[in-house]
């Protein structure tokens, strides 16, 4: 048995990760790619403004607009002008529609308004305003969000941060950067790579998405494995409240234990207890040799003890593991550009990356292809490729990272972040495939390493009759099984009412306090995270 490409060159895999979600060119530094903005308006129910919408993918009755909230007029438009400037004030409807929908054309507000502020200061007068006249606001970063965190319901303004993208320090001894929360995760990352330092999170939507938002939703990734989430990362956070107050918890220390850790509140509150303004982040060094390998495996055993086999032979040069099944791998090969299958021999039922990260090239090189002889003695890898360079990683990278994009080509996608434990993980991507037979196509992937499942479920068009298959099965599988309804991608608009089914009542009534406590007129990303009936003034 021998490995179908083997033996390394004498390249060093360093930078070989591209962004594949790319800036939108028309705005530069916020919303979803053009191209994807446009044809999202096929799935939109009525592409008019002040008309209530439709989502897809949840089954309960729209949302209906909170009649307390105060609808907007020309005075208030005067007001951010007069704070903001007339580029900072967006009424052109054009552009105010493409903050309006998610990427992938799921999710669509009826704003009339997009607020681009440039400072904190400005984003401190633009929430006490609205908070003054009770008027909803949503947050917006990159807009790559997967559950319609990042976009209106209804009439929300929109407060986008793609304009506050200044770096304001690097510590280049310890490694901590402190920048705007509008920065690119991928302008971040060259920066910071130039320093001799990584991101700790890397995500395929790099090339979109913001500091901001990725704190606000604790994005996961593909560096979890190795370096944890953002709790444990984000050393110190600048924070707008909801009446404007400006909580300055800016922190560049590793240790302080005075009191109650603030910061966590914000970290994955998308956007519902505060608007981030600033961020401290802790970035890790970065190191000159990376491999990156590709292998099929022949069933979903064969990935878990593979997965236990790296953790114990590759031990702390373990940057990766991410699976997929041979579903996504002809997803991939079918709806994305310029990538080619590295094990096109025979199709095999699952596929894994692996990276390592590490300070030794000749040891991390020796290690990895020790392991993956003896997985492959052990039957537990049926075929692998290592990179030879640069431009192999990148495509091994571009097919696990390229998914969710190729997913959104099909027509309609139904997804769910899941987590789960590892030995049950794939047991609901089969079942899922029973239910809905031949009407939708079930794809299995993710962060194995992390125990986080993206069940996506595929068909030409939105159905209710694929809706009632999944949901509410999937939620209770997932319950049952003492699971998380949302892994890395938040509750947004998507799960708000089904945070039951990975929380207690006991839980959610202390976050609707925290809600109510913190943004009494409750102004900030309306309709999200929690259930409306937990937030009614009856309750607490
Ligand atoms: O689109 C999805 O379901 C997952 C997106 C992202 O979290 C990924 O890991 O590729
Ligand atoms: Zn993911």
């Amino acid at each position: 048995m021998s490995l179908t490409q083997y033996g390394l060159t004498n390249h060093t895999l360093t930078s070989q990760r591209r962004s594949y979600w790319t800036l939108c060119p028309q705005h530069s530094s916020f919303g979803p790619p053009a191209e994807i903005a446009t044809k999202e308006a096929q799935h939109s129910v009525d592409d008019s403004f002040g008309v209530q919408q439709r989502t897809f993918g949840s089954a309960a009755e729209p949302i209906q607009r909170n009649p307390d909230y105060s609808v907007l007029n020309s005075d208030d438009v005067s007001y951010f002008k007069s704070i903001l400037g007339d580029n900072g004030v967006v009424q052109d409807k054009d552009r105010v529609a493409v903050a309006n929908v998610d990427w992938m054309g799921k999710y669509k507000g009826a704003s009339q308004l997009l607020l681009l502020p440039k400072s904190t200061n400005e984003v401190s007068k633009v929430l006490a305003y609205c908070d003054s006249r009770r008027l909803a606001v949503v947050p917006q970063g990159g807009n790559t969000g997967l559950v319609g965190g990042s976009v209106p319901v209804h009439d929300e303004v929109i407060v986008n941060l793609g304009g506050m993208d200044k770096i304001i320090s690097f510590d280049n001894v310890n490694g901590i950067l402190t920048c705007e929360a509008g920065c690119v995760l991928e302008n971040l990352s060259t920066f910071v790579e130039n320093e001799g330092f990584i991101m700790p999170l890397d995500l395929g939507a790099k090339g979109s998405c913001q500091i901001g938002g990725n704190i606000s939703t604790n994005a996961g990734g593909l560096r979890f494995i190795r370096y944890g989430s953002l709790h444990g990362n984000v050393l110190g956070l600048e924070v707008v409240l909801a009446n404007g107050t400006v909580l300055d918890m800016l922190t560049t220390l590793r240790k302080d234990n005075t009191g109650y850790d603030l910061k966590h509140l914000f970290v994955g509150s998308e956007g519902s207890l505060g608007i981030v303004t600033k961020v401290s982040i802790l970035t890790p060094a970065k190191l000159p040799s990376t491999n990156v390998a590709f292998l099929s495996c022949n069933d979903y055993m064969s990935c878990q003890k593979l997965l236990l086999a790296a953790r114990r032979s590759l031990g702390e040069i373990l940057s990766a593991f991410e699976f997929m099944d041979r579903q996504c791998i002809d997803l991939a090969m079918t709806h994305l550009e310029g990538v080619h299958n590295p094990l096109p021999v025979s199709p095999y039922k699952f596929y894994v990356l692996i990276e390592t990260t590490g300070s030794d090239e000749s040891y991390d090189k020796a290690k990895l292809e020790a392991f993956l002889l003896r997985s492959m003695e052990d039957g537990l890898v049926a075929d692998g490729v290592i990179a030879q360079d640069i431009s192999q990683a990148s495509n091994f990278w571009r097919i696990r990272e390229g998914i969710s994009e190729a997913s959104v080509k099909v027509g309609a996608v139904y997804k769910y972040d899941l987590s789960i434990p590892v030995e049950k993980l794939y047991d609901i991507v089969e079942e899922m495939r029973s239910r809905v037979g031949d009407t939708a196509e079930v794809l299995g992937y993710g962060h194995l390493g992390d125990g986080n499942l993206h069940l996506n479920i595929l068909s030409s068009k939105y159905s209710d009759n694929i809706l009632a298959q999944i949901e509410p099965f999937v939620y209770e599988w997932t319950a049952g099984h003492r699971g998380s309804i949302s892994a890395e991608h938040g509750l947004g608009l998507m799960k708000a009412e089904k945070i039951h089914y990975s929380k207690s009542p006991e839980a959610v009534q202390l976050m609707a306090s925290i809600k109510k406590l913190m943004d009494p007129n409750s102004i900030l990303n309306p309709y999200k995270v929690l259930p409306q009936s937990a937030l009614s003034p009856e309750q607490g």
